[in-house]
């Protein structure tokens, strides 16, 4: 639908400036395809900048360039302080006290698109990442998300993505063309609710496809997870927001991430290892141990889900994700995940 990265030579009197808050591992590599484009794009300053937390992506992409334009900037007001284009990138647990740090430190005039799988639960309801970033900033928040396993991007295979847009196409499109690459297909979707919530309710799909790999039930019992999932991302989806529309869960964000979170990602290896131990290592452990700083989003996203699930009394309407988050607090046995997941 955009135009790729090389049809883009119009000369722009204002170039637009991107910064990248997060370096972790898909904030790291998030700032590689970026940086790649701004280097083609005339429409973008070559140099991109990215906020780091810790010296990091030696620790998490090993032996990957992110580009010589990025430049790492510790200090967080320092780094947005000239974009006006800002991916917001960490471990949805952070934003909150991120997003407070920046109030009033951004320019008026920026935009921002959110990478972060998650949500935050207040006591008015569940907020989206997005949703918090323009109450807190005031700014207007794109999405993007989809079948991205970071480590598979960063040696540049093939992948596709979504980015979820509220009316303003224009704006939609720009951010599709800044991450746009030969090896990252992205398209964008007037949903960004319906986009964000894919991606982060297949988080605690992705914990019950670990329990299920631990257990060592197979295929079959893995792919009736994923539909039984697949259908409660769906229902709690539209619950939340008639909006969200079918179509959204045949793109990228939706089945493919699934898919691929369900097979290869963080979470299911984790819910694996706490199956395999019968639910006597905890969660925080296991994330210690096998992840090494990156963090799991998940287990918490399930505990979100299960507060709106109970605050609403829509428990019983979900039986997968509410047996999930029981499995992780210990109050029922790996085991649950085929006894109670059923409906
Ligand atoms: N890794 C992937 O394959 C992938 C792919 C798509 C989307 N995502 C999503 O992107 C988001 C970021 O994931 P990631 O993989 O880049 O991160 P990560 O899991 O590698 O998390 C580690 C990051 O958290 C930072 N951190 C630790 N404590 C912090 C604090 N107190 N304040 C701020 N930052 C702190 C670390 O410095 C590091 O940058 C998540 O929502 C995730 O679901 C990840
Ligand atoms: O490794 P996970 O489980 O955090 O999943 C990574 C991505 O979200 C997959 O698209």
């Amino acid at each position: 639908m955009a135009p790729t990265a090389s049809e883009d030579n119009v000369e722009v009197p204002n170039k637009s400036r991107v910064t990248v808050v997060g370096s972790g591992n898909w904030g790291s590599v998030a700032a590689k395809l970026i940086a790649s484009n701004t280097l083609k794009l005339t429409s973008f300053h070559d140099e991109v900048r990215m906020w780091v937390f810790e010296e990091e992506n030696v620790k998490y992409l090993p032996g990957i360039k992110l580009g010589q334009n990025v430049v790492a900037d510790p200090d967080l007001e320092h780094a947005v302080r000239d974009a006006n284009m800002l991916v917001f990138v960490t471990p949805h647990q952070f934003m909150k006290g991120i997003c407070e740090r920046l109030v009033g430190k951004i320019r008026e005039d920026a935009e921002a698109i959110s990478l972060i799988k998650g949500m935050e639960v207040k006591m008015e309801g569940p907020c989206m990442i997005s949703t918090l970033i323009t109450q807190q900033l005031r700014i207007n928040c794109c999405v993007l998300m989809g079948a991205n396993i970071a480590n598979e991007i960063a040696v540049e295979k093939f992948s596709e993505a979504t980015v979820g847009y509220r009316e303003n196409k224009e704006i939609a499109e720009k951010w599709v063309r800044l991450f746009s690459t030969h090896y990252f297909m992205v398209s964008a979707c007037e949903d960004v609710e319906g986009v964000e919530l894919c991606g982060t309710l297949k988080n605690v799909v992705a914990i019950a496809a670990g329990f299920v790999d631990g257990l060592e039930m197979g295929n079959n019992t893995k792919a009736a997870i994923m539909r039984m999932g697949l259908r409660e991302m769906k229902a709690f989806s539209k619950l939340l927001f008639s909006s969200v529309k079918d179509s959204t869960f045949f793109e990228s964000c939706g089945v493919a991430d699934l898919i691929t979170t369900c097979l290869g990602g963080r979470n299911r290896k984790c819910a694996e290892a706490f199956a395999r131990n019968g639910g006597k290592r905890s969660f925080d452990e296991l994330e210690a141990e096998m992840l090494q700083g990156q963090k799991l989003q998940g287990v918490s996203t399930a505990k979100e889900v299960y507060e709106v699930l109970r605050h609403r009394g829509w428990l019983e309407l979900f039986p997968l994700f509410t047996t999930v988050h029981e499995i992780c607090i210990g109050r029922l046995p790996p085991t649950a995940i085929v006894e109670y997941s059923q409906s």
